[in-house]
């Protein structure tokens, strides 16, 4: 059985060696063109009905979908669409509390834990994303909920939620670790909520309403492109407030986006850098990001939630076939992080 590494394992750097994220940051910042826009790709829809009896279908469905567009859509996940509904209406609720109120819980910085509001800087852009965010990670969360007297039920709902995508995210993680040669659990154990080096996030995301007069501004984007820090990402999505578009890796010359259809009884899911990384590329996180929205389009308010499955703090990142050099998912999610926020 292989075991996953831990700190004490790691290699160190060798004198001189460029820091271990730059291959994703230097690729990151080429991509803040407005490019063109192909519905030609498809994002497939998985069904994960039957999930333990169909499990060697899903998971060539998966990885097929994975190595192909990167991004794909599963439905009949498991996690109730009441419950789902229910964290959406608790999000906004949060995102409604005054904000001298959200100030009381502010983003700790690099902990992926807090409100922030327009701080996130994508390499790609330069600008500030046009969202306020709350991020849930389960150890680095002391003062930073509302009171029960504030908002009832917030914390419960998403602390309960964050598990559920949390099953998910370990199950379908268990399909592409059997494809990847390790055994089915690999990743859930690298992926422990119980120990304090838990670094996997939740976060509920607000992007603004586009007043007319901000319509045809240029380089505003609701978020610039990127690649994904983590192993694995959840996002949910409300039918009706689209904008997030995709670029496979394969065909970034030529910057035809394609965009991912949201509705409320599928999550997009997306491969991050950490699996790529784990996967010696062969999982490729492709660019994405998400448009302002132009004339005739609803230009309301876009909500959503993502859960971003990042290894414990102390694993490390080593891929077997040595195309990355081993980094700790500490220090690679802290260079990414330094990459991207102002504050
Ligand atoms: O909100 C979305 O649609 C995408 C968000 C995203 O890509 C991210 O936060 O990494
Ligand atoms: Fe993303």
């Amino acid at each position: 059985m292989s075991d996953i590494s831990t700190a004490s394992a790691a290699r160190s750097t060798p004198p001189g060696a460029a820091p271990y994220a730059m291959t994703e940051l230097n690729r990151e910042a080429s991509m803040g063109g407005l490019g063109t826009e192909t519905t030609d790709r498809e994002v497939r829809r998985i069904s994960l009905a039957d999930f333990d009896s169909r499990r060697a279908q899903i998971a060539d469905e998966l990885w097929s979908a994975a190595t192909d567009i990167g991004f794909f859509q599963v439905i009949d996940h498991g996690i109730d669409l009441a419950e789902v509904s229910h964290a959406f209406e608790m999000s906004a609720r949060f995102f409604e509390l005054p904000r001298e109120v959200k100030e009381r819980f502010p983003l700790q910085k690099g902990q992926n834990a807090g409100w922030e509001y327009m701080t996130q800087v994508r390499p790609s852009v330069g600008t500030p994303d046009q969202k306020e965010s709350f991020q849930f990670t389960r150890p680095r969360m002391d003062g930073l909920w509302p009171g029960e007297d504030e908002l009832a039920g917030f914390r419960s709902t998403i602390e309960g939620f964050e598990h559920k995508c949390w099953q998910l995210a370990m199950d379908l993680l268990s399909c592409f670790a059997e494809r990847l040669d390790l055994d089915r659990d690999f990743f859930t154990r690298a992926h422990d909520p119980a120990s304090s080096t838990y670094q996997s996030t939740l976060r509920l995301l607000h992007y603004y309403a586009f007043p007319d007069d901000q319509l045809d501004a240029e380089n505003v984007w609701r978020a610039g492109a990127h690649t994904d820090f983590d192993a694995l990402t959840l996002l949910f999505q409300r039918s009706g407030q689209g904008g997030l578009q995709v670029l496979p890796g394969a065909e970034t010359q030529g910057q035809a986006w394609t965009p991912v259809e949201p509705s409320d009884d599928a999550i997009t899911c997306n491969i991050g850098d950490m699996l790529m990384r784990w996967s010696d590329d062969r999982l490729p996180s492709n660019f994405h990001r998400v448009r302002a929205p132009r004339r005739g389009e609803y230009t309301g308010p876009r909500y959503t939630i993502a859960y971003f499955a990042q290894a414990n703090t102390d694993v490390v990142i080593e891929s077997a076939g040595g195309t990355h050099p081993p980094i700790t998912a500490a220090d690679y999610i802290a260079q990414r992080i330094a990459a991207n926020f102002a504050k």
